[in-house]
């Protein structure tokens, strides 16, 4: 066994739990015709061995009942019945053999010796042929075609003949009622012995293959609802016929004593049935129960010669023969497959679920980002001077503040806080000459080279107008004059080209360096110093000297 199949009985195990302790299996022993025919079930039922299976197992015998429609209905779980079995799950009648008890056929025609002629005559003359039974078995029709008959009769003759016997058919048959009986092999002809008739047996013709008959069944339903009893009865039954082949006398003697349904049974009588039903079991070639879906096949081909079944009834062949893994499997399948519809209903779920979660969370992420752009943009805005990009005037402040304070709190190593104001030189000028927005540029250049030229804590910003902030870092204040005449020298050699025109650029600038002045004296201070630089013709840089 490998690992798939252990693991699929295991899973069986584990969703159908053990068997229900005592399941309730109704069986239907339908025959008047034989009652050894049952030994098998007899003698599990009275060892106590269905008991043992967890198997509460009630004999119902009824000759009366049809047992494919009782088995079908659901009013029994199991019973038995000859190779009609098949021509019904070929037409539409949910059965599954079991296993096939006798693999030849106890079936015989009987008539008083000599009948054999009036039986021919009788049949092509359109008389009837008394038969209990609602359906021509196979192995009539066998026994006739072997006797030239069917070639002569078709089957709607067959059943034309059909007459159900209000005696038992050999008692008929004794009081010369009709000719020609069918019959079991294990009864009526015991019945003539005893009455002392003579009578001619035809049997049907010997096939190389079994001609299954009293075969265990049951319905698909029951199967796939009840798998293990299913298997469970159908094991204890044979074992009960392994039971009754080694000890046929202590089966009748329990048939003697205790069945119910006994019916004019002597000793002798179920011993004349055992006696020939027990070699149609064929011990020796078969397995007891043995059935294979190959021979079924072959059933069906003989319906099939004699007309009895379409091509398309065979379709039904398929999952006829109980077979104990596929089926077993096939029931574990039909237990998973509602969790596996379930478990892929339930992922599909969990999946929508997911992907509305995913979708939920983007669009959150999407709106999150938006928000953070918005806030970023506002605060850029609260922050930056909108036509060069630097800090407005009140940013910028705040910016010089915190820095001031952080400098004060530890001041740098050699370096030296200073606070320059920057004011571009006759800008009204050009504003005139060029217009307002080569004017913007003007101012936006100065900016960003401004901007540029800084390195972090060192601060610029927009004050207002063309009037610029610095807060430099450097070693003295010379380093700050140098730092702002490389500026003026940038703008001068670097004008800004406009339409074809070259705008040079100057600029004064006022400084001061920080010391432990506030804010505003700082700004007051370099703004003296820049005023000192204008006064003295612009374009240059003034310290505040105090
Ligand atoms: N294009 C432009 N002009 C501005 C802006 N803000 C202020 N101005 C102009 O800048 C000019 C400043 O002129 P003033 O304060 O007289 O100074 P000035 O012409 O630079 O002369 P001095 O500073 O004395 O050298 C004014 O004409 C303002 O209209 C601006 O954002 N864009």
């Amino acid at each position: 066994m490998n690992f798939l199949r252990l693991g699929l009985w295991l899973s069986l195990l584990i969703l159908s739990g053990p068997i229900q302790a005592n399941q309730g299996i109704r069986v239907l022993l339908p025959s008047a015709e034989a009652h050894f025919r049952f030994a098998g079930v007899y003698a599990a039922y009275k060892l106590g061995w269905y008991q043992k299976a967890h198997l509460q197992v009630e004999l119902i015998h009824q000759a009366d009942v049809h047992p494919v429609q009782e088995v079908v209905a659901a009013r029994v779980d199991f019973s038995f019945m000859d190779t009609r079995l098949l021509w019904y799950r070929l037409h539409n009648k949910p059965v599954v053999a079991l296993a096939s008890i006798f693999q030849r056929s106890p079936y015989i025609l009987l008539g008083l010796q000599h009948a054999e002629k009036d039986l021919a005559l009788r049949l092509q003359q359109g008389h009837s042929l008394p038969l209990a039974t609602d359906l021509y078995p196979l192995e009539l029709a066998l026994i006739l075609r072997q006797a030239n008959l069917l070639q002569t009769l078709r089957l709607e003759k067959l059943q034309a003949t059909y007459q159900p016997l209000s005696t038992p058919g050999w008692q008929a048959l004794i009081s010369q009622q009709t000719q020609v009986i069918s019959a079991w092999i294990s009864d009526a002809p015991y019945r003539l012995l005893q009455h002392d008739a003579q009578a001619q047996i035809w049997q049907p013709p010997a096939l190389d293959t079994p001609l299954y008959a009293d075969t265990l069944f049951t319905s698909e339903r029951f199967l796939q609802r009840s798998p293990q009893a299913v298997q469970a009865f159908r094991e204890v039954t044979l074992q009960g016929w392994r039971y009754a082949v080694a000890n046929p006398e202590q089966v009748i003697d329990w048939l003697l004593q205790d069945a119910p349904f006994l019916v004019q049974r002597s000793r002798e009588h179920l011993r004349y049935e055992a006696q020939h039903l027990i070699p149609l079991m064929q011990l020796g070639w078969h397995e007891v129960g043995e059935t294979q879906a190959k021979y079924w096949a072959q059933i069906a081909r003989e319906y099939q010669s004699l007309g009895w079944i379409q091509d398309k009834n065979l379709q039904a062949l398929q999952g006829f023969v109980f077979s104990q893994q596929t089926d077993v499997e096939q029931q574990i399948w039909v237990r998973l497959r509602p969790w596996i519809f379930a478990s892929a209903l339930g992922g599909f779920l969990l999946l929508l679920l997911l992907l509305y979660v995913l979708q939920a969370n983007y669009r959150l992420r999407c709106e999150m980002r938006r928000r953070r752009d918005v806030e970023e943009a506002l605060r850029q805005q609260a922050q930056s001077d909108s036509l060069t990009g630097i800090y407005n005037r009140g940013f910028f402040l705040e910016r010089c503040r915190h820095q001031l304070q952080a400098w004060r709190e530890q001041a740098p190593k050699d370096r030296l806080g200073v606070l320059v104001m920057v004011d571009l030189d006759h800008f009204k000028a050009i504003n005139d000459q060029y217009g307002h927005p080569v004017g913007d540029e003007v101012i936006k250049k100065v900016a960003h080279q401004l901007q540029h030229a800084l390195q972090p804590p060192e601060l610029v910003g927009r004050l207002g107008g063309e009037e610029f902030g610095l807060l430099l870092s450097v070693k003295n204040l010379d380093e700050a004059v140098r730092w702002l005449h490389a500026q003026q020298y940038q703008l001068k050699t670097d004008p800004l080209q406009l339409e074809g025109q070259s705008i040079t650029i100057s600029f004064s600038a006022g400084m001061v360096a920080v010391q432990a002045q506030s804010l505003a004296n700082l700004l007051k201070s370099a703004d003296d110093a820049l005023y000192q630089a204008k006064r003295h013709g612009r374009d240059r840089v003034e310290i505040f000297s105090g």
